[in-house]
């Protein structure tokens, strides 16, 4: 959950902020582990359940999750599934298997990551049936693109690429068949925190200028989100998402675990939040770009 300063341009400071990504993927088995939301396929990247972690942190991890998913799901139907989505700094994160499972695939999904990192997640693809089955499923022609560093699929793309280096971003996503012209749904969970200002402002400013019809979407601290382009942006702190939250779910899951400082809870939540900014020219409709559950 805690959220590291941004790392100078070293090779070591790279290291550390790869590692960021195992912090995220075992704080995630452990939640649903306790069963605080469900992920049949995180098992297949994080073996082991690993060491207990606290109350507070899982809730976090609950209402970060819940929160990313809602707006990810009501962008994709929306647009009725014709769009595609990129995870930037997707780490190990198990999406596309949860999308293809509720029939709520777009036509495209798009991941990037460092490519140390991306050679890790291939590898257990590689080696894992319940990970690469859907992939073939979904796969219309018998070859398919799997490198070190690199998978092409027809509806799952997996690039390793520095976020820092935009036009070798660009240029990547473009070579999977990257297109500018559908909606585009672009997500940031706790990645933009580990750059510089200008270098964040930097990825922002690329997806509004490539994209007509798009929202970004980027869980991390309040004040780091920048409006870059974007015709609307908007944040709401994980504390308000948490009370807007199915509250039948979060009465599940608070029963889970017993937390004896609410506060604690309170004030971690206020540090996070989730922002969200859009390009509407294709008219999706901005009411159902928001967060709000109906
Ligand atoms: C805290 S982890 C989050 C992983 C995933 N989004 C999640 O929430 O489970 C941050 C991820 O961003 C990736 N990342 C950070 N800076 C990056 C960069 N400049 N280029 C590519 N990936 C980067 C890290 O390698 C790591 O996988």
């Amino acid at each position: 959950m805690a959220a590291r300063q941004p790392f100078t341009d070293t090779d070591t400071a790279d290291e550390a902020v790869r590692t960021t990504c195992d912090d995220a993927s075992t704080c995630k088995r452990f939640a649903t582990s306790k069963g605080y939301w469900k992920d049949p396929y995180i098992q297949y990247f994080v073996r082991s359940v690993g060491e207990r972690k606290a109350p507070e942190i899982n809730r976090g991890y609950y209402a970060r999750v819940q929160g990313m998913n809602h707006l990810l799901d009501a962008f994709i139907r929306k647009a009725e599934c014709d769009c595609q989505v990129i995870n930037l700094g997707a780490g190990l994160d198990t999406t596309f298997w949860r999308l293809k499972d509720q029939n709520l695939m777009p036509r495209k999904f798009f991941e990037v990551d460092f490519p140390t990192i991306v050679a890790r997640k291939i590898h257990n693809i590689k080696t894992k049936p319940p990970l690469s089955k859907p992939i073939i499923e979904t796969h219309s022609t018998d070859s398919l693109l799997l490198d070190a560093h690199s998978l092409d699929s027809d509806r799952y793309c997996i690039v390793g690429a520095d976020l820092r280096d935009i036009s070798s971003l660009d240029e990547k996503l473009k070579k999977f068949q990257l297109n500018p012209e559908l909606p585009t749904l672009l997500l940031s969970e706790c990645v933009l925190v580990y750059m510089t200002p200008s270098q964040s402002s930097n990825l922002v400013h690329w997806a509004a200028e490539t994209f007509h019809t798009a929202m970004f979407i980027n869980y991390e601290q309040k004040e780091r989100f920048l409006k870059t382009s974007w015709e609307n942006a908007d944040a709401l702190d994980m504390m308000t998402i948490y009370s807007m939250l199915p509250q039948e779910d979060v009465a599940r899951i608070e029963r889970l675990e017993f937390l004896d400082e609410k506060e604690l809870l309170q004030q971690l939540l206020q540090h996070y939040s989730i922002c969200w900014a859009t390009k509407d020219k294709l008219n999706l409709g901005k009411t159902t770009l928001c967060f709000r559950y109906t």
